[in-house]
């Protein structure tokens, strides 16, 4: 189940406020401009799906999006536990960073959490599969994979090279909770 857990930016000690459903994580991720809807993931990927098998099963869900918003490119991210990236992956997206495009990712198996930085808060959304996320350009944020990944997401893009991302240098999200499983 999906989750949202706010915490002040100065204190990550004990959380502001946190819940587990749709309609008040909505409220809440809206009133400050982050788009977040439950998705149908329901095609069958079978295991460790390649990219063009997550592409195949959801053009549809890409195609909606295009028209919707014009994205220009679009790829797959898929994580496991054994995969032997993991721990280098796992670093670099748990620094801070921007990007100069909104951040939209459809999960369609797994899950992860996406910590969002903004007026003074700490936005952790734990997205899971049918998750759809778009995170406004230019805010900092970090996403926790876990110790053990396991996730697919397709990265939909408003230009054509695909994931552009400057590093903020603040090391703010060693001091969050981070994904726990
Ligand atoms: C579920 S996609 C996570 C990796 C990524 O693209 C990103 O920008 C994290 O912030
Ligand atoms: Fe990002
Ligand atoms: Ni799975």
């Amino acid at each position: 189940m999906s989750a949202l857990t706010i915490f002040s930016d100065k204190d990550p000690s004990a959380p502001l406020w946190q819940s587990r459903d749709a309609a008040a994580i909505g409220e809440q991720l809206t009133a400050i401009g982050v788009r977040f809807e439950r998705w149908e993931a329901d095609r069958d990927l079978g295991v460790n799906p390649a990219p063009e098998v997550v592409i195949a099963a959801y053009q549809h869900a890409i195609d909606k999006l295009v028209a919707e918003k014009g994205y220009q490119s679009w790829d797959v991210i898929s994580m496991r536990a054994d995969h032997p990236d993991r721990e280098t992956l796992r670093t670099k997206f748990l620094s801070e960073h921007t990007h100069g495009e909104d951040e939209v990712r459809f999960f369609v198996e797994g899950a992860g959490l996406f910590c969002l930085h903004l007026a003074g808060k700490i936005y952790q959304i734990l997205c899971e599969k049918n998750d759809l996320i778009s995170v406004p350009a230019t805010t900092p944020h970090w996403f926790d994979m876990g110790a053990a990944p396991h996730f697919t997401a397709i990265r939909v893009f408003d230009n054509p090279e695909g994931w552009i991302a400057q590093f903020t240098g603040d090391k703010i999200a060693d001091s969050y909770p981070r994904l726990e499983r």
